[in-house]
């Protein structure tokens, strides 16, 4: 189960250390560059078994280079991290990865049980189960994620929804104990946004799997995020959704004035800037107050 903890800025506390030895991810100092652009800096962040970490920012603030760190497909450019106890590396067990939208279309011709089995294929390591072992376990999880309606339809013939529950199913289906979800509810209607975050909202009940879950908006996911990472203009800013959406942190964070205004349990974020504006690099992006950069 999740315990949510609170994190802000890079400052240690001996109770977040004790929190560590059962970290999924730990990150310490972590930095990530592109050449002379600095996407985030000095984040210190421990994922425990079980959280939900929502990560939100504007377009470019690198929450997916986040996510591919995670996948070690990227580098970082200062710090440590750490995914179940190992440098991240690509392929490593345990990890399930929901990727951005477009990736599923190139394999449209295939039925949702092979895109699933790919999930159990594609790790080179560790035990094999065999033909019927592989079958009784993409039914389990087509059966978990809603699927098994259309088990055999061509993933191309599905709607968006559809998709995402195969896709979910793919990064399920090597019992994953860390869950990287890139966006997993860009162009769904809200009906299937709520389909597909309770999903990974009952795997990360039923397993203990760790979720990172990218996203643009933050009410689909208010009710079941532990906490928040939201990256802008090179810097971060973590903590529960209650202390992360409020004006001041996130006016410090933009180094404008933005309001936070809670409307019927639903946030809404208003004055953000150009979400455009590549953000600023290191030196120009220290924000006072303790939201780091
Ligand atoms: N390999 C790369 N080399 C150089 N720049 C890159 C590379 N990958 C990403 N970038 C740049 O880094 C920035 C952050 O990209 P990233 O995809 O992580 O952002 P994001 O927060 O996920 O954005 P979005 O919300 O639009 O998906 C972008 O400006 C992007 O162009």
């Amino acid at each position: 189960m999740a315990v949510p903890r609170t994190r802000q800025g890079s400052t240690q506390d001996s109770a977040q250390d004790a929190g560590t030895a059962a970290a999924v991810v730990r990150m310490r100092g972590a930095a990530l560059a592109y050449g002379e652009r600095v996407l985030w800096h000095d984040l210190d962040l421990d994922l425990r078994p079980g959280e939900f970490l929502a990560v939100l920012g504007p377009n470019g603030s690198g929450k997916t280079s986040l996510v591919r760190a995670l996948l070690g497909q990227r580098q970082l450019s200062a710090g440590t991290c750490t995914v179940l106890g190992r440098a991240p590396r690509k392929g490593g067990r345990h990890i399930g990865y929901v990727p951005q939208q477009a990736t599923l279309s190139a394999h449209a011709t295939l039925r949702a049980r092979d895109v699933v089995r790919f999930g159990l294929d594609g790790h080179r390591f560790g035990p094999r189960p065999g033909v019927d072992g592989v079958r009784r376990r993409v039914d389990e999880v087509l059966r978990a994620v809603g699927a098994m309606a259309y088990a055999d339809v061509p993933v191309g013939l599905l709607s968006g929804g559809e998709r995402q529950r195969v896709r979910i199913g793919q990064a399920l289906a090597a019992d994953p104990r860390l869950l990287l979800c890139d966006e997993p509810l860009l162009s769904l209607d809200p009906h299937h946004q709520r389909a597909v975050t309770e999903l990974v909202d009952a795997r990360r009940r039923s397993h203990g799997t760790a979720v990172v879950f990218v996203t643009h908006e933050i009410n689909p996911v208010l009710g079941l995020a532990d906490r928040v990472l939201y990256l802008a203009r090179g810097g971060f800013r973590v903590g529960t959704p209650k202390e992360v959406f409020t004006s001041d942190a996130l006016s410090q964070l933009y180094g404008t004035q933005v309001d936070v205004v809670r409307v019927r349990g639903r946030i809404m974020v208003v004055g953000t800037p150009d979400e455009a504006a590549p953000p600023p690099h290191h030196a120009e992006a220290d924000v006072p107050g303790g939201a780091r950069s």
